[in-house]
């Protein structure tokens, strides 16, 4: 009775497999781990049936127990000359990162050294360089890690900052498998119930009620996915980084700020308004928050079409940023034009700048208080970026502001991180919806409705047609990897 169930989610299993048994034949594979070029240490990873064979011909037949430190020489396997002195592991499959037998040498970081072990490897039969990503392929294809835990190990090594480190290994640790998974499985449940119920509908043997358990099940989960995927985009957010833009009238000191938060010249900086057309991007790493600063063109009204185009960017660029910062001038008496203000709203923060250019006369109190005023901002900051008066201080009180803007949901365990997961999360729900609006005796119909929730959570595990997504994935990763 779960004939076109169970054929269908095989199906696309099977499919996988073979796809990658045809592009990567089934060899021992190898490759240095760690990064090329002089070290103390370097880690060479060897993949396939023929690992333990190779190691005991190079290291004259002494390991012997598993996931055991030996010290050894390493041989060349057919003339016996000695390489290097290294440490040995061996992991019998399928007890391995990638599920087949494998070995790992730690060998003298040395240029000469790590070719001559290089080229051992590749002077045996059946033995190849890896390809980029291709252990963690294998170690996929060995259900050894789920799509969710590769993205994760992708992101954990591409990891910049202390909270995406956080995130990633907590995905690359199965904080979105698990609950993918049983989700999914609930979902089979309901979808196993409902093809009963088609088939021996009729049948006493069914009993009465079942389907409207799983219409509570069904209704259960529906509330578990609306809530998961109301999260304001925390993790895709804190994954990608967090974009911050400064805009502001023009010569206000935008890429002087810029420059200083990135230590280094990054942008532009005259005292000729107009002077930055692009969006210049610098990224920072704020208490461990991943972000993005952007600086862009000083908005004001103009004919020169080069200048029209930056400001549209800078526009643009305003409306898709998570924080938005406007950079006034306390020389110019901290005015703000109607261009300015147009992007502006009361989440904008606001930094009055060139402090130290502040007429006799005029009281920076009042100036705060008048620009509290005309925008509604939650926080305005003087500083002088020509002098870094005031910088550190906001800094800091920046730090304070992504706390308070990010710390509880990254709390949460489940989070989603790629706009990938959202999607296959909100075809799931659309499904889910349906399924709970069909009238009961359009059943048949209903069964497609929860195979189609739960080929859409299949899709973020990688159960079920991933081939695309891997391709891209396996981009990101190195070779030794
Ligand atoms: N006195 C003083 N001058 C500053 C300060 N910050 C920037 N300036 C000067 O102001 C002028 C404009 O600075 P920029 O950083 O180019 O200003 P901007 O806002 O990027 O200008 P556009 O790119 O033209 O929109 C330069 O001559 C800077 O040296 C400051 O804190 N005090
Ligand atoms: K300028
Ligand atoms: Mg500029």
């Amino acid at each position: 009775m779960f004939r076109s169930l169970a054929l269908a989610c095989t199906r696309s299993i099977q499919t996988r497999k073979l796809h990658h048994n045809v592009i990567t034949r089934p060899q021992t594979i190898y490759a240095l781990s760690t990064s090329p070029g002089k070290a103390g240490v370097a880690v060479v990873r060897i993949s396939g049936n023929s690992a333990k064979e190779a190691i005991q011909k190079m290291t004259l037949g002494n390991i012997t127990e598993p996931r055991k430190a030996y010290f050894k020489r390493i041989r060349h396997p057919n003339s016996g000359l000695v390489l290097d002195r290294a440490l040995v592991l061996w992991f019998p499959g399928p007890h391995s990162f990638t599920g087949e037998d494998s070995v790992e040498l730690q060998i003298h970081g040395g240029n000469a050294v790590v070719k001559s072990v290089l080229d051992a490897l590749r002077d045996l039969k059946d033995f190849r360089m890896a390809e980029q990503g291709e252990f963690a392929r294998r170690a996929f294809d060995n259900d050894k890690l789920d799509l969710t835990e590769l993205e994760g190990l992708a992101d954990l090594l591409n990891a910049e900052t202390e909270v995406q480190r956080q995130l990633a290994l907590r995905q690359a640790e199965g904080g979105l498998r698990v609950p993918y998974e049983t989700w999914r499985e609930k979902l089979i449940k309901c979808m196993a119930t409902t093809e009963a119920v088609i088939d021996f509908g009729e049948d006493e043997n069914i009993e009465e009620g079942v389907m409207d358990q799983v219409v509570l099940d069904v209704t259960e989960l529906r509330g578990l996915i609306a809530e998961h995927l109301d999260d304001s985009h925390v993790g895709e957010i804190v994954r990608n980084g967090i974009q911050v833009a400064i805009v502001g009238p023009p010569n206000a000191g935008k890429s002087t700020l810029l420059n200083r938060l990135a230590k280094r010249e990054a942008a532009i900086v005259s005292d000729i308004p107009g002077t930055t057309r692009d969006v210049v991007e610098v990224k920072l790493n704020l208490g461990g928050y991943p972000v993005i600063v952007c600086d862009t063109a000083g908005l004001r009204e103009s004919t020169d079409l080069i200048e029209m185009e930056g400001i549209k960017r800078a526009k643009t660029r305003v409306r898709s940023s998570d924080i938005k910062i406007c950079l006034l001038s306390l020389d110019k008496g901290a005015i703000i034009d109607p261009i300015v203000k147009e992007v502006i709203d009361n989440e904008t923060y606001v930094i009055l700048n060139k402090e130290d250019a502040l007429k006799n006369g005029n009281s920076i109190q009042d100036l705060i208080s008048k620009v509290q005023d005309e925008t509604g901002a939650k926080k305005v900051w003087t500083m002088s970026c020509k002098t870094g008066q005031g910088v550190d201080k906001f800094l800091n009180q920046m730090i304070d502001i992504l706390k308070a803007k990010f710390d509880s949901s990254i709390g949460n365990p489940v989070l989603i991180t790629q706009a990938r997961h959202r999607e296959h999360l909100e075809d799931c729900l659309k499904a889910l919806d349906t399924f709970l609006l069909m009238p009961d005796e359009d059943i048949v119909l209903s069964a497609e409705e929860l195979r189609q929730a739960a080929n859409a959570l299949g899709r973020i595990t990688g159960r079920v047609d991933v081939e695309d997504v891997l391709d891209v994935l396996f981009g990101q990763f190195c070779i030794g990897k």
